[in-house]
């Protein structure tokens, strides 16, 4: 690999200190005992770096491999197919949002973190499919009806791709189900607390593809995603085996967060670092593509209720550590956030 046009330097390879890997398993399916171990665990990582792996989280390989290729099917279909699926409004992430071109990305993300102001969002070629939580027949977890926040744009005539969607849905809405709970325990909240303010969540599900860097014009690597922190309570990521997901610790070194077989990368994100008033941080995180392959990655970015009002829970407020983020409204802050986040991508 050419490093003569590396905006980046080069990452730190992860050791198992730095993201944990966590058996969530023992939370699912353990005892009293376990279940406060892993949430321990948990607060220890969202407190010191945000960012953790699970494995043993209940959803079965064959479904998380049937999204990564349904993923791969998705972009490999020619351009003008997928443009039918480009979301109809401006400043509207549902659907296929195509490359930004050769553009380097200027955009400011709108979270909360000063340090992702700056930062680049794009080097251009990454290209998106978006879908907000559908209403399921019988899904007793969570309220129906949603709100009309944001209408869903499918491709036409891949019902499979759909299917698929669909049921990713079902299971990662059963994983968060349990990861508030264990984010709750670990914060030392009564269980439901989160489960609260997510009965009807602004869940959303993205698929990105990440395009092989062009050695001719990228110098052989490419910035997917610049720095920024998530806008959601947290995130669940499933990434493929290529590589290039990077984390800033509090030092301010990279550190890369490899692909680890079975496991989802989870991070928190600004909604929960405000809630707890910092305990919990939301961290910078980027996608650089130092590989000459293809890579494909699938988010959840679990978001509360639309009339949600976030404010520092009163616990973490005190003269020690007051407030550091003002309350803010879920709708807006998410119109905003992804106005801000998105809207080069149409212009
Ligand atoms: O693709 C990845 O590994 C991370 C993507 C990401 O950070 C995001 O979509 O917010
Ligand atoms: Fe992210």
């Amino acid at each position: 690999m050419s490093t003569g046009d590396l905006r980046y330097e080069n990452p730190e390879t992860v050791s198992v200190e730095d993201i944990p890997i966590i058996d969530f398993g023992r939370f699912l399916n353990g005892n009293a005992e376990d279940r406060t171990d892993i949430a321990e665990q948990i607060s220890d990582a969202c407190r010191r770096i945000g960012f953790f792996y699970i494995v043993n989280h209940g959803v079965p390989e064959s479904l998380r491999q049937a999204v990564l290729s349904e993923a791969r099917s998705f972009f490999n279909r020619p351009f003008e197919e997928k443009m039918q699926c480009a979301p109809l409004e401006d400043g509207q992430w549902c659907g296929y949002l195509p490359p930004r071109g050769a553009a380097e990305g200027t955009k400011p993300g709108g979270s909360l973190r000063p340090e992702s102001q700056a930062s680049n969002v794009s080097g251009g070629t990454l290209e998106q499919f978006n879908m907000m939580r559908v209403k399921l027949a019988g899904d007793i977890n969570y309220e129906n009806p949603d709100p009309a926040f944001q209408r869903n744009r499918w491709p036409a005539g891949a019902p499979n791709f759909v299917e698929t969607m669909i049921v990713n849905q079902r299971a990662l809405m059963t994983l968060s189900g349990e990861l508030m709970r264990a984010f709750s325990m670990a914060l030392g909240l009564e269980e439901d607390f989160f489960a609260r303010f997510h009965k009807s969540p602004l869940a959303t599900f993205g698929l990105n593809f990440y395009p092989a860097p062009d050695e001719a014009r990228q110098g052989g690597s490419d910035v997917g995603v610049g720095a920024h922190c998530d806008a959601s309570s947290f995130t669940v990521l499933l990434q493929d085996d290529v590589g290039g997901l990077e984390v800033r610790e509090a030092s301010g070194r990279w550190i890369a967060a490899p692909y680890v077989p079975g496991a989802y990368v989870i991070n928190i994100g600004d909604t929960l670092m405000g809630w707890t008033n910092g305990h919990f941080v939301s961290t910078l995180h980027r996608v650089v593509s130092r590989k000459r392959v293809d890579r494909y990655s699938a988010t959840l970015f679990m978001n509360p209720d639309i009339d949600v009002t976030v404010a520092p829970i009163d616990r973490f407020v005190t003269e020690d550590s007051p407030a550091q983020f003002e309350p803010f409204n879920n709708e807006e802050y998410m119109k905003t956030f992804f106005v801000k986040f998105y809207d080069s991508m149409f212009k």
